[in-house]
């Protein structure tokens, strides 16, 4: 059996499905794989031309590791993927001599996140199906992980889910996706906070293990693992594409909470021939500054026209470091201590210098962001969103080495942020003819203040009624 550790090195050893279900370790850390899986070059090889869902499987099986069958676990990830508007599911396009964008965005709600979401709703309610469970999952989102939750958790019999969001600092239609559902189980609140404060009182419900355990608490951030796995996935697909295992890539990721571009890491520690991977942030550039200056240092969040990445803490980097550091959960604790005392900590050399040998960082600013926005309208006819343009912004500036392909994630589609495209390129780009009317849904939401204790309070209540609901 694989089994999964906290990167705090005092939580229970879990398998997959508890792992799945418990979401935050009870020591504070994340789960991680105790070994990592190895995929060799002939399975490698023989992912090449096959349905996306076919290689999920391939992908996931290991982490499951025979705690849900093959043939329920093909037959979740092929009903999951073919929610998906494109045939090829993420469909890989050529943009320049060595440049390739890979397009995360043609699930239901028009973002990457769908990818793990669409799997992660079905394996988890099979699971508590199986058990006969109920949870309470409480998702922090910047505005894309929200409406991928809601999509797909949205009237399960066994799950009710809590949503928060920082007020007024999504996009209107990453907003009307989490608030329009209708559905009696989903439960958006809009927090008077930033997304920092929305994942700090996740993790302090986590924290609390009186109350945690009174809701069965469960996360879909990628603070849980089957959303970093389900992720992993794509890495697979787009570099055998480009021919792997016999040929190396490089990956540029718009990156917030380190959870996509960590799932790129996981798919090289597989065996998936990856030469760089390069973060690339917006001028919330905690990630870049560390890359570069060894400190790791919160400071204050700004509001960007890629909101998604107004981040400051960002949670999978502690997975990073946790293997940098050569698995080292007393740094961990230590360095994680002095964060939440101080805002900052300072990477010991040799684990700043492990993480610079797989990771580049860097930066676009907003006029940069624009301007690759105007660029991609002009010189090719595509509307892309302001996440991929960071990329994009950060992946044009890097010409030294063109013989390795680079794989750009797109991670958004250009109609969930219409205003900053239009801004950027005078075309406002249309939502796809399935989302006509999203716009003029009603909406439910319940404003409320940056608060554990009233959080938990709210949390409660549903849970309650929900059960109530569920025994009369
Ligand atoms: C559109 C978009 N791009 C990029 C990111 C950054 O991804 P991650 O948080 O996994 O680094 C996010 C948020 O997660 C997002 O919603
Ligand atoms: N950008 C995310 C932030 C949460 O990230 P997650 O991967 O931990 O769920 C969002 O859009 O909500």
């Amino acid at each position: 059996m694989t089994t999964y550790v906290s990167t705090r090195g005092d939580a229970p050893r879990l398998g997959f499905c508890d792992v799945m279900l418990t979401g935050l370790a009870r020591d504070g850390g994340l789960y991680i794989p105790e070994v990592w899986p190895q995929l060799t070059p002939d399975t490698i090889t023989s992912l090449f031309g096959r349905p996306y869902w076919e290689v999920a499987v391939e992908v996931i099986r290991p982490f499951v590791a025979g705690e849900i069958s093959d043939a329920e676990l093909g037959r979740m990830a092929s009903d999951a993927y073919a929610t998906f508007r494109h045939p090829a599911v993420v469909p890989l396009r050529q943009t320049g001599s060595s440049q390739f964008v890979l397009e995360l965005f043609h699930g239901p709600t028009l973002a990457f996140k769908d990818v793990a979401m669409q799997l992660l709703s079905r394996l988890m309610d099979h699971v508590l199906e199986k058990r006969k469970q109920r949870t309470t999952i409480v998702v922090a989102t910047s505005g894309d992980t929200g409406g991928a939750a809601v999509e797909a958790f949205a009237n399960l019999n066994n799950v009710d889910l809590v949503v928060l969001f920082p007020h007024g600092r999504i996009s209107d239609v990453q907003r009307m996706m989490m608030t329009t559902s209708g559905a009696p189980n989903v439960h958006p609140l809009a927090i008077e906070g930033h997304f920092d404060d929305c994942q700090a009182i996740v993790k302090g419900l986590f924290n609390h293990h009186k109350f945690r355990d009174q809701v069965a608490l469960s996360g879909v951030n990628s603070i849980n693992w089957a959303r970093i796995v389900a992720q992993v996935v794509y890495y697979f697909t787009s570099a055998v594409a480009l021919g792997a295992p016999n040929r190396v890539v490089d990956f540029t990721v718009p990156t917030g909470n380190f959870g996509d571009i960590f799932a790129g890491y996981v798919a090289k520690k597989m065996g998936l021939p990856v030469r760089r991977l390069k973060i690339a942030a917006n001028v919330n550039d905690i990630l870049a500054r560390t890359l570069k200056t060894g400190i790791y240092e919160v400071r204050e969040v700004h509001a960007t026209t890629s909101p998604s990445m107004d981040i400051q803490v960002s949670s999978n980097f502690e997975r990073l470091l946790f293997e940098a550091s050569g698995r080292d959960a007393s740094l961990i604790r230590s360095l994680m201590g002095s964060l939440a005392q101080s805002g900052r900590f300072v990477l010991p050399d040799a684990v700043l210098a492990a993480v610079r040998e797989e990771f580049d960082a860097g930066r676009a600013d907003e006029a940069e962001t624009e301007s690759a926005i105007r660029a991609a309208w002009r010189e090719a006819g595509d509307l892309i969103d302001p996440h991929t343009a960071v990329a994009l912004a950060v992946a044009d500036r890097d010409t030294t080495d063109s013989s390795v392909p680079n794989i750009v994630l797109s991670t958004a589609h250009a109609a969930k942020f219409p205003d900053a495209v239009e801004a950027a390129c005078g075309i406002r780009p249309e939502l796809p003819a399935w989302l006509d009317g999203l716009m003029s849904k009603t909406e439910s939401i319940k404003i409320m203040p940056r608060d554990q204790v009233a959080i938990e309070r709210h949390v409660l209540a549903v849970s309650r009624a929900a059960k109530q609901g569920a025994a009369g």
